[in-house]
């Protein structure tokens, strides 16, 4: 049977990335992307928008919505201290299987949990089935229609304190107009906008931070 490109990209880093080290599965999947298939990965230059985001906040727990392959999964957890703990939350069993084979291979297990399921069923569950409080960041790279309700929802759920960040990627491609309008309109976050261009072209696209001010 045909092979799918989630598994061609799966089988790039296990053929080129050395297990154990985060750095080279990250460049192995880059290389795949920008030279053999493009996948929608967050990719390298957002992604060094992203690791300067992690390394400022130095959180102790983060959710990820849209694990997809795992490609930020691993840039983020590489960076977390000691103890910190990812929840990446990915709805489709055949992304969540190659994504915890790639994370795996990374040899990051211990930090992340990723949880098989869809946001708006995982997230008001956070506090009672992983002892979460609240997330000191919250990174968005999942449906562009959903970044809003689930927003709303993370609100509601009471899973943000004063400073927490939210880092909302496809801001401008494939674009996200309703997060965008409500939260840099909303008095309790202070957002900015970081200029980028979409994985592996030369088209626009962008990260917008997100600070809550509680
Ligand atoms: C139902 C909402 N809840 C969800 N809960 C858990 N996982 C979810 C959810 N939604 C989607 N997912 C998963 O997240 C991933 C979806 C990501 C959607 N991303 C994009 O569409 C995207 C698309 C592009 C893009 C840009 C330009 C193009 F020409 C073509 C594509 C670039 C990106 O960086 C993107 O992130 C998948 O793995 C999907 O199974
Ligand atoms: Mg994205």
């Amino acid at each position: 049977t045909q092979s799918t490109r989630p598994q061609r990209l799966l089988s790039a880093v296990q053929k080129n990335a050395t297990r154990g080290d985060p750095r080279s599965v990250v460049q192995a999947i880059d290389q795949f992307c920008r030279h053999k298939e493009w996948a929608m990965n967050v990719g390298d230059e957002k992604g060094c928008i992203l690791d300067s985001v992690v390394s400022e906040i130095n959180p102790a727990t983060v959710l990820e919505l849209g694990t997809y392959c795992g490609y930020s999964t691993v840039r983020i957890a590489s960076l977390l201290p000691p103890h910190a703990k990812l929840i990446t939350l990915e709805f489709n069993p055949n992304y969540a299987s190659i994504a915890r084979q790639v994370i795996a291979w990374a040899g990051l297990e211990d930090k992340v949990q990723l949880v098989e399921g869809a946001s708006g069923d995982w997230i008001p569950k956070m506090k009672e089935q992983f002892g979460v409080k609240t997330f000191d960041l919250v990174f968005l790279d999942h449906w562009k229609d959903r970044y809003l309700p689930d927003t709303k929802l993370i609100e509601e759920c009471g899973l943000l304190t004063k400073g927490s960040v939210l880092l909302a990627d496809n801001v401008i491609c494939p674009g996200t107009p309703d997060y965008l309008e409500y939260i840099r309109s909303s008095p309790q976050y202070e957002s900015q906008y970081f200029k980028s261009h979409l994985e592996y072209t030369k088209v626009e696209d962008g990260l917008e931070k997100s600070v809550f001010l509680g």
